[in-house]
């Protein structure tokens, strides 16, 4: 229970972390995040978002927001081990049976044979780009598998993007995000503290106004 546990909070506030930092570093996205939040109609008269305002509107462009932070940053770098049952070849490289394997979902997520600019937070590419509209992170599409892939992939995925969307709906609905004491958004470092979970390694600091 305690595995679970640290499996679900520490990587979805991590990942918020990061999806707020990106935001905070591009500003036209954090924006555009909040129009498509701000111009919900079921929202009249509502002090917060709630699940079925999300489901009602999709959300297209926070959830490329979750997406492209997920590629970006990856929380969970290398996916569980796994050891090969018998001996195989990749790339020409021969992997003899019973070799344990990580995979390095980071690698993959921005690697540029398969992003355009991986360095770019752009969550854009998700909805403008016919083919990575259809990533649904669910471990089909190998170019992206923030949740890993196949028996031993992540049994958290539906409640993990579930609690970022509310969450990070709640957050850009109700407040406007700032940087303290005249701090560029430049200013603000991506530094990884490496482990499991790549948790930011210095905190992110910013300030609140609430608009409602
Ligand atoms: C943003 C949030 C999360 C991310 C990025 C994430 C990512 C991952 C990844 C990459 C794996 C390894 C998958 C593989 O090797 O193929 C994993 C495993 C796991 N995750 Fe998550 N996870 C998240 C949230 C959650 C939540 C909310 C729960 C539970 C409520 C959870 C429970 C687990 C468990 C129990 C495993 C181990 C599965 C096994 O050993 O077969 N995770 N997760």
């Amino acid at each position: 229970m305690q595995n679970v546990y640290f499996a679900s909070a520490d990587t979805i506030s991590t990942t918020m972390v990061w999806a707020m930092t990106a935001l905070i570093k591009n500003p036209k996205s954090m924006k555009k995040a909040q129009e498509e939040i701000r111009a919900l109609t079921t929202l009249r008269e509502k002090q917060m978002v709630e699940e079925e305002d999300i489901e009602a509107a999709g959300l297209p462009y926070l959830n490329a927001v979750i997406k492209e932070a997920l590629r970006m940053y990856t929380t969970v770098p290398l996916l569980l081990p796994r050891e090969t049952m018998t001996t195989c070849t990749i790339d020409g490289f021969e992997i003899p049976a019973k070799t344990l394997v990580y995979v390095n979902v980071w690698a993959v997520g921005n690697d540029p044979l398969l992003w355009e600019n991986p360095e770019d937070f752009m969550p854009e590419r998700f909805l403008d780009d016919e083919r990575k509209l259809s990533i649904d992170l669910k471990g089909h599409d190998f170019e992206l598998m923030p949740f890993g892939v196949g028996r031993r992939g992540c049994p958290g995925i539906t409640m993990a993007l579930a609690t970022m969307q509310l969450v990070l709906a709640n957050l850009l609905y109700l407040f406007d995000w700032d940087l303290p004491n005249g701090m560029k958004k430049e200013d603000v470092d991506t530094e990884i503290f490496p482990g499991m979970t790549s948790h930011k390694k210095n905190p992110l600091c910013v300030v609140a106004r609430k608009m409602y």
